[in-house]
């Protein structure tokens, strides 16, 4: 019925959030670790829920997740919505999100898989990759190329050579792909650490569209503190 009244496609966002944090080492996951005076995951919901261009923001919870009730979340208004299918891997929580949303899905609807452990999303990153993507027949993800001089390791950790940089970038999330096409790929290559990897091996080719180091991955102690320098410093950085 919803095909029928529609005009344009519709833009979902799933954030998965029910990993352990454990390269983190805190006492609780490091989504909900405090930032700023709000938990981790608050900084990037609330910057999904206010882009005009987003009609939804699902959460993936860990099924048996206490935490996410302690929290007031009613300031980020009705397209929150969150859903306790968590997997035992992160591909796995993307994929209990997708099939969660296929009732109102339709399969041509973008949606947009942002880690909860992204807390530095800035609006523009939103704006610049669904206008970048919005008549990509694939879709692809927010990346940024490679900037440091590169080496392979041996076991004992001695230099066996240089890798060329020249056309690598690392991927970050949000990454943008129709929802029948990310489903697919998904049920087909869970053993993945992004959205993209899917799709490749489903042998497309996702399109980088250039980020800036601003949204960095909280993964270690140390990028909490990065993470709280950003937002409190960056005005200005938009590109
Ligand atoms: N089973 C999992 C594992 C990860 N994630 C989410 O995927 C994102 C990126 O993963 P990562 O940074 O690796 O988070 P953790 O798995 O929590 O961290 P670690 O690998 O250090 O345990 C995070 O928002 C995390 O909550 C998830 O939803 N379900
Ligand atoms: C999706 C991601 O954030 C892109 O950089 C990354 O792959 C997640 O990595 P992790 O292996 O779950 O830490």
């Amino acid at each position: 019925m919803r095909a029928m009244q529609k005009s344009r496609s519709r833009h979902y966002a799933i954030v998965p959030a029910a990993g352990t944090g454990s390269r983190m080492g805190a006492a609780q996951p490091k989504q909900y670790l405090p930032l700023l005076g709000r938990p981790l995951i608050h900084h990037a919901l609330s910057v999904l829920c206010a882009a005009p261009e987003i009609d939804a923001v699902f959460v993936v919870l860990s099924v048996d997740d206490r935490e996410w009730a302690r929290h007031d979340w009613s300031g980020l208004g009705p397209k929150l919505k969150p859903l306790f299918c968590g997997g035992a891997t992160r591909a796995d929580s993307v994929l209990g999100g997708l099939r969660a949303i296929a009732h109102e899905a339709e399969q041509s609807d973008w949606v947009l898989v942002h880690d909860a452990a992204r807390p530095c999303l800035a609006p523009w990153h939103v704006d610049k990759l669904t206008r970048e993507l919005a008549h990509d027949e694939v879709g692809g993800l927010l990346a940024v190329p490679v900037a440091d001089t590169l080496k392979r390791a041996d076991h004992h950790r001695h230099v066996v050579e240089t890798v060329a940089r020249d056309s690598l970038w690392q991927a970050q999330t949000p990454q943008m792909f129709r929802y029948v096409m990310l489903r697919r790929a998904l049920e087909g290559a869970r053993n993945v650490t992004d959205e993209a990897s899917a799709i490749e091996a489903a042998g497309l080719r996702p399109r980088l569209v250039q980020g800036d180091a601003t949204n960095l991955k909280v993964t270690y102690p140390l990028d909490l503190h990065l993470a709280e320098w950003i937002l409190q410093n960056r005005e200005g950085v938009q590109q």
